[in-house]
């Protein structure tokens, strides 16, 4: 690779993860509430689902989780005692309408924001119990986001933003090549290397997005409505890699999605509804 991820710039940069996984989640105003459909009975399971077929414990585990933002009349319950088992290896989707409480839930579980009350484990670990550095920690290691606007920055090229969680966690600039490469090449980017997010299409920023979710190993993938900025044609196969790739790494995945292609491609569908969680209908 010629100039590589070293950059247009020749110089080596340093970020923290809240400037590279908090950009898009960060977002939050005050709407209000959608009064949205009313949970079904039912459950839409993917034929020959993973998620059954796992004998572990859960990889993912909400207990009764509650997130109100504001306070007295302008109070917003986005969560109400949502309650979640999800078992390592499932691809898990969420669907519900804008406002109904997706992305604060995959913020809550992602450690990107903290839930009022209730317990969130992750592989294990206590993340309602976590300090800040250790959910940094978290983020870094363990949670990879990928969200509707994509989230790179501009001015690095693909290799340097794939590279980012690379240098977070401190991996020597060979390896990191290395990975970057596979990485891109897992996605179809192998030929996209130098170019920044703006000299590429929607599309390809998404799948750009997907290698920097992927290139850390993380044990569990939040997508935020990943497909939701993109035309039917390329969120079809953007649907279909991620699909793909969640089902190679063997990784924990919660999508949020209103597309029903993204729908069928998971192991199980679940349906929030004013901040509350039931099964699809
Ligand atoms: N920072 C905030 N301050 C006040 N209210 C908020 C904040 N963030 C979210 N909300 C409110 O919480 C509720 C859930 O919002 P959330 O963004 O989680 O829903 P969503 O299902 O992801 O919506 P969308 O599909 O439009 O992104 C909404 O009523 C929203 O207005």
């Amino acid at each position: 690779m010629s100039e590589g991820y070293r950059g247009r710039y020749g110089r080596e940069e340093s970020y923290s993860d809240d400037v590279i996984f908090g950009a898009d989640a960060s977002r939050k105003d005050p709407r209000p509430q959608d009064p949205g459909p009313q949970e079904g009975p039912g459950r839409h399971t993917r034929p020959g689902a993973r998620g059954s077929a796992v004998s572990s414990g859960p990889f993912v585990e909400v207990e009764t989780v509650t997130k109100t933002y504001g306070s007295g009349e302008t109070a917003v319950t986005a969560l109400h005692e949502v309650s979640l088992s999800v078992p390592p290896g499932e691809f898990l989707a969420i669907q519900g309408r804008s406002g109904s409480g997706k992305t604060t839930l995959l913020n809550v579980l992602g450690g990107l924001d903290r839930a009022d009350s209730g317990r969130i484990r992750v592989g294990g670990a206590d993340v309602t119990a976590m300090s800040d550095d250790e959910l940094l920690a978290l983020r870094r290691d363990q949670v990879a986001y990928i969200f509707q606007g994509f989230g790179l920055l501009p001015i690095l090229t693909a290799a340097e933003n794939v590279g980012i969680p690379l240098r977070l966690k401190g991996i020597d600039p060979t390896d990191r090549e290395e990975r970057v490469r596979a990485a891109l090449a897992h996605v179809g980017l192998e030929q996209h290397p130098n170019q920044t997010p703006a000299e590429l299409s929607g599309g390809q920023q998404q799948r750009v997005a997907i290698a920097r979710a992927l290139v850390g190993g993380p044990g569990l993938l939040l997508a935020d409505e990943p497909t939701g900025q993109l035309d039917s044609a390329t969120a079809r196969e953007i649907m279909d890699l991620i699909g793909r790739l969640v089902r190679e790494t063997g990784m924990t995945a919660i999508v949020t999605t209103h597309d029903p292609i993204l729908l069928s491609l998971a192991d199980r569908v679940l349906e929030i509804t004013d901040g509350r969680l039931g099964e699809s209908p």
